[in-house]
């Protein structure tokens, strides 16, 4: 059975004071064994070693929302995988939608960046997704297979143990838009079948695949319910403990069945 993953990626929010009120927030709630559902906060760069503070020993793990592939060295602006490791981050959110649309980031870049994380030991939570034209030009799948085909070019299948992948329709990002249940099932099964096409039946049943897009309290369970859905990539809601932690408690019950 695949464990729950829900993580907040606080993208470029928060303030060293909030961010940390948040994690203790979270730590509070979130217990030390947590069995049930893995919980994860990914902060900006300046705030991850004082929020990874906040969360060491607890149940809630801290990861990054990009990284570098490069080795440490002359890179002004860039974060190499050797320095998440080294303030114990364990996770790099990588290809999201956001670095792929505003910050133009290709396929082959994000490749890049997968194999250099995951070299490093890291947790790769790997984004792909449709804009809206693209699924009412019929085009999701092609997209998907895109992404995925570039993303994980050249990844070996022993990877698979750090890869988690979050299916985050572009259209439903930060704008109240969720994909419904049944949307956001078909384009999990198709990652899933993707992944076994490409890989094994073993690697498809065992990877996590998170679906990302305006998740809020009220529709979590829902989606979370859904056979192919592991978990929730959360940006907006995962700002505030009020609405993060009854997400977290939605996996929590729904793990217990
Ligand atoms: O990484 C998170 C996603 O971009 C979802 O953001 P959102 O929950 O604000 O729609």
């Amino acid at each position: 059975m695949r464990r729950f993953l829900v993580a907040g990626n606080w993208k470029m929010n928060t303030t060293k004071e909030s961010g940390a009120e948040l994690a203790k927030a979270l730590v509070a709630e979130v217990p030390e064994e947590n069995q049930a559902v893995e919980v994860l906060v990914c902060p900006p760069f300046p705030y991850l070693t004082t929020i990874g503070d906040v969360v060491n020993g607890s149940g809630v793990g801290f990861g990054a929302q990009n990284c570098y592939h490069e080795a440490p060295g002359a890179f002004t602006g860039e974060t190499a995988t050797e320095m998440l490791t080294d303030i114990g981050c364990r996770s790099v959110i990588l290809g999201h939608s956001e670095r792929r649309h505003i910050l133009n980031e290709t396929d082959t870049d994000i490749n890049l960046k997968v194999k250099k994380a995951l070299d490093a030991g890291l947790q790769v939570i790997l984004c792909v997704g449709e804009l809206q034209s693209e699924r009412e030009s019929d085009q999701t799948e092609a997209v998907l297979n895109t992404q995925m085909t570039g993303g994980l070019e050249g990844v070996d299948a022993a990877a698979f143990g750090q890869i988690v992948i979050a299916y985050e329709p572009v259209w439903a990002i930060g704008t109240g838009l969720t994909a419904s249940p049944e949307q956001a099932e078909s384009a999990h099964q198709y990652l899933r079948n993707w992944l076994k096409e490409h890989y094994s039946a073993e690697i498809a049943d065992s990877t996590r695949i998170l679906y990302g897009g305006s998740v809020k309290p009220d529709n979590a369970r829902e989606l979370l319910s859904q056979n192919n859905v592991d978990g929730a990539l959360v940006g907006g809601a995962s700002l505030k403990a009020e609405l993060f932690i009854p997400i977290i408690q939605a996996a929590a019950e729904l793990s217990a069945g």
